[in-house]
């Protein structure tokens, strides 16, 4: 009898647990008074899947967050102070840590010419994640994150708290911006283009596999496949040393939060791409690759193979996994030769 009700308390608390899970999604924005994290907060506030918004940065998160929290949507906004206590409060209870803190480029600089830079912010927020938050879904924005997302991987790894299923590099925007370059040319609605971008997140590992869609014709298309690898650098240009991407990015990065929060809340078959821990080249000596990933509850469901390429195709894939191979092993280098406090 007792041990019958005692199951029955089991069950009906792990429904409560599963309930309540599905009824609070904390998200955690770290940078979040920046280009990019003013607007994603923004965003995030307009989501009604987000019950608790978390925001901090090493300079006008308050602020930032009593100017959001007035919006008339349910979540409570809370800004932190930047102190350590400030940065783990921040973390405490997270579902999903959104990484857009870091310095972003110049004219003329490659997104690795920021490495110097932003490796070791994003180190030291890993650690305060890997403390505080082991385990929410790590989005990284910050770049090179071809780099930053290993670099998330060793300290998660070092303090035993590494889940290969959690951690993402957001490369949405490449496919974003595939969608919305084909619509142009196509005279077509960029929502119906569908546009299958793997690899990673810079210049040449940015590989559009145009064969896969319906316009097969643009493989062998120079300019658009140079717009899709370089788009960033059109930004950058434009802006004209007042930074990159930020707004198209806060979009990219609030529709890759909201997908992972339908499938965390049951929706199945929600695929997006992304910058992940990834057996597909992993004998080449490649452990993170980008390409659709089927979303779940636990984070990652399944990795879609990369499928039918071309010839062309499989030339630029190539040229892709050379590259990647050098910017993972920095970031994993960098980690064992600074490991930090
Ligand atoms: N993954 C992607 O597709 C994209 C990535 N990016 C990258 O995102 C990063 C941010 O870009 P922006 O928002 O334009 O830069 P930003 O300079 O406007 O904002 C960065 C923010 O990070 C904060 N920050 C710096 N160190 C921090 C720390 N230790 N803890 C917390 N916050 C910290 C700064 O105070 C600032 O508010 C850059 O590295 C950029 O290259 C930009 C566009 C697209
Ligand atoms: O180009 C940059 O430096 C920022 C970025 O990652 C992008 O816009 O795709």
């Amino acid at each position: 009898m007792f041990a019958a009700r005692r199951a029955l308390t089991g069950v009906a608390q792990s429904r409560a647990f599963s309930a309540s899970a599905r009824d609070l999604s904390k998200v955690t924005v770290l940078g979040a008074a920046g280009g990019i994290g003013q607007p994603l907060s923004l965003l995030l506030k307009l989501n009604p899947r987000v019950t608790d918004l978390a925001l901090y940065d090493i300079r006008l998160a308050p602020g930032v967050a009593a100017d959001i929290s007035h919006i008339n949507t349910k979540s409570k906004v809370t800004g932190y102070d930047p102190t350590p206590s400030g940065l783990a409060a921040a973390l405490k209870g997270a579902e999903i840590v959104l990484i857009p803190a870091g310095v972003p480029r110049k004219p003329g600089m490659t997104r690795d010419d920021l490495f110097n830079t932003n490796a070791s912010i994003v180190r030291d927020l890993a650690k305060a994640a890997a403390e505080s938050a082991p385990d929410a879904n790590i989005l990284v924005i910050s770049n090179p994150v071809n780099s930053t997302v290993p670099i998330v991987a060793e300290i998660f790894k070092a303090r035993g708290v590494y889940n290969p299923k959690r951690l993402f590099g957001v490369t949405t925007l490449d496919v974003v911006r595939a969608s919305r370059f084909v619509s142009e040319i196509k005279n077509t609605d960029p929502k119906d283009e569908n546009i299958t971008v793997v690899g990673g997140h810079s210049g040449v590992t940015i590989v559009p596999l145009f064969s896969q869609s319906s316009h097969p014709d643009l493989v062998g298309n120079a300019e658009l496949l140079n717009r899709v690898q370089f788009g960033g650098d059109e930004v950058v240009k434009a802006k004209d040393g007042a930074g990159s991407a930020t707004l198209s990015m806060a979009m990219a990065g609030a529709r890759f939060a909201e997908s992972l929060l339908r499938a965390a809340q049951g929706e199945k078959g929600v695929v997006e791409p992304t910058f992940v821990d990834s057996p597909l080249y992993k004998d080449q000596g490649v452990e993170f690759f980008a390409s659709k990933v089927e979303l779940g509850p636990n984070g990652v469901e399944k990795i879609h193979e990369i499928g039918k390429v071309t010839g062309e195709e499989q030339k630029l894939l190539d040229a892709a996994i050379a590259d990647l191979k050098k910017n993972i092993e920095k970031g994993v280098a960098f980690v064992a030769q600074n490991p930090g406090k």
